[in-house]
């Protein structure tokens, strides 16, 4: 079913833009950014996604009959401003990360520039889609880290505070290195395998155990799974999925796949669930865990206690980013053109850490002759960074911290999504996304993706900008 999504917008942005337009100002050329400031869970780096829901709203974005009937019985909006809505035509300017980037507080992920009244009207939905898809691919990549290779499968539908959610979050899961999930509509529309076990009503459902273990492997004899701890995982769960094994599968020429546990000691349990399932010659059977499984569980699983785990199933810490639900992604306006010539705007703020960076800029990622990234510059949007010269960073807060960087590469990490409202950019399979988030995950320092206290990533601002930046200072304090 294909919805419209136009109104969903904070009332205000509508407000801003019938005011915009009343006083004639709504075409006037503005610049905005998205950007975040901290990192959930007080990680070293997140993961960005969310582009391809804001570019699928930007491209459906009209006001049909309904939306218009409802905002004239508001009795706020200009006849004028309506008709606008109503003929309503996307034409601005749109630069941004690509999905499965790592990213880092204060840099510009999103950029429009263009008619004022339309960076306002599409603002809601651009934080929207990368606060909710940003946090999900940033969670997950931490969970899947901590899991070593160990597949880890997306189990969250159920928890998730929406379908919306569900089915976005499967997505933006995907990105942050789930190998499945779940989720079969997620699978359906992103094409990611979509698989699963079985619940403990179907054990229930039968007179015993073992009958519902053998009516499992009978429809399922090539991908028999079975949930062992409904009863007492080690007395009769996997005596009865050993039994299942020898007096089914095995006359069928096949062999058990693997079993859940679902409760208890999952690093007991699972190297008495090993032992029990090698003596009787499963050694190819697969152990996976479930249970309000996070990141730091599984580390200490299996850094700590040696688990004999092959493959996690998560669910609702992952879907609802319990540890910190929200990534503050915000929308701050840059540039105003005036006189033909982009003016830089600032925003100050007492802390000099929320004092906005003004100016259309482009990000640069540096990185070092083994490809590790170095640090990431903020430029002025047409800057050119000529890598056959020694180059000098340094730190925007304390900038007489410096750093001279030789032998290295840059890569322009904003890219055009819509140039005059045409949409220019080549949207990626998800498969490729998920792809560049295993690669670029890759050139981050150790340092940086620790989960306790790691080493903060630079983020850095090239002389021009922080001269504009410190000019605009003393001159709003003056
Ligand atoms: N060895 C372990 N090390 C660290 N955490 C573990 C270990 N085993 C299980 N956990 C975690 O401890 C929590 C236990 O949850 P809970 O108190 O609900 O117990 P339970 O075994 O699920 O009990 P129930 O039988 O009621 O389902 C879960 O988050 C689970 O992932
Ligand atoms: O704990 P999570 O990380 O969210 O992982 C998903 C959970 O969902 C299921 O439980 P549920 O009690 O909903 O149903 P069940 O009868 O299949 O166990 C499953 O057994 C997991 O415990
Ligand atoms: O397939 C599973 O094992 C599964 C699916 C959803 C939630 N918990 C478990």
């Amino acid at each position: 079913m294909k919805r419209n999504l136009s109104l969903l917008m904070d009332f205000y942005e509508l407000t801003m833009a019938n005011g915009y337009f009343k006083d004639g100002r709504h075409q006037d050329i503005a610049v905005f950014d998205v950007f975040f400031r901290s990192i959930p869970d007080d990680g070293g780096y997140a993961i960005f996604a969310g582009l391809e829901s804001i570019i699928d709203y930007i491209e459906n974005l009209r006001f049909d009959d309904e939306d218009i009937n409802y905002l004239k019985s508001r009795n706020i909006f200009d006849e004028g401003f309506l008709k606008y809505l109503e003929n309503f035509k996307f034409t601005s300017d749109v630069y941004a990360i690509e999905e499965g980037t790592p990213i880092f507080p204060n840099e510009p992920l999103f950029i429009i520039k263009g008619p004022i009244i339309e960076c306002q009207l599409i603002e809601t939905m651009v934080l929207l889609s990368i606060n909710h898809q940003s946090l999900i691919a940033t969670k997950t990549s931490r969970i899947v880290r901590e899991a070593k290779g160990r597949p880890v499968f997306e189990f969250g539908a159920r928890r998730a505070h929406s379908f919306d959610a569900a089915n976005l979050g499967a997505r933006s899961a995907y990105i942050g290195g789930v190998t499945g999930t779940s989720n079969t509509l997620a699978g359906r529309l992103f094409n990611i395998p979509a698989l699963g076990t079985m619940a403990h009503s179907y054990v229930q459902s039968f007179e015993s155990e073992f009958e519902a273990f053998k009516s499992y492997a009978l429809n399922y004899p090539d991908n028999t799974l079975l949930l062992v701890d409904t009863y007492d995982t080690l007395h009769q769960g996997i005596p009865n999925a050993i039994r299942v094994h020898n007096e089914i599968l095995k006359p069928m020429g096949k062999s058990l796949k693997g079993i859940r546990i679902d409760s208890g000691d999952l690093a007991y349990l699972s190297k008495k669930v090993r032992t029990l399932l090698d003596e009787a010659g499963l050694t190819d059977t697969k152990i996976t865990v479930s249970n309000a499984l996070d990141e730091f569980i599984i580390r200490d699983l299996v850094v700590h206690q040696d688990a004999m785990i092959d493959s996690f199933g998560v669910g609702e810490r992952l879907i609802t980013a319990r540890s910190e639900a929200v990534f503050g992604g915000v929308f701050k306006l840059s540039a105003l053109e005036e006189d033909g010539k982009l003016i830089p705007k600032i925003k100050i703020s007492d802390n000099v850490a929320k004092t906005t960076i003004p100016g259309f800029k482009q990000l640069y990622r540096f990185y070092d002759e083994n490809n590790m990234a170095i640090a990431d510059l903020i430029t002025l949007h047409d800057e050119v960074i000529d890598s056959t010269k020694p180059y000098t960073l340094f730190d925007p807060m304390h900038p007489w911290k410096q750093k001279v960087v030789e032998n290295f590469r840059v890569e322009k990490k904003l890219v055009p999504i819509f140039e005059k409202g045409k949409l220019v950019y080549n949207i990626p399979k998800l498969s490729e996304i998920r792809k560049r988030k295993e690669q670029l995950f890759e050139s981050l320092w150790k340092e940086v993706i620790r989960l306790k206290n790691p080493h903060e990533y630079y983020v850095d601002l090239s002389q021009d900008l922080w001269d504009i930046r410190q000019e605009l200072i003393t001159k709003h304090k003056n």
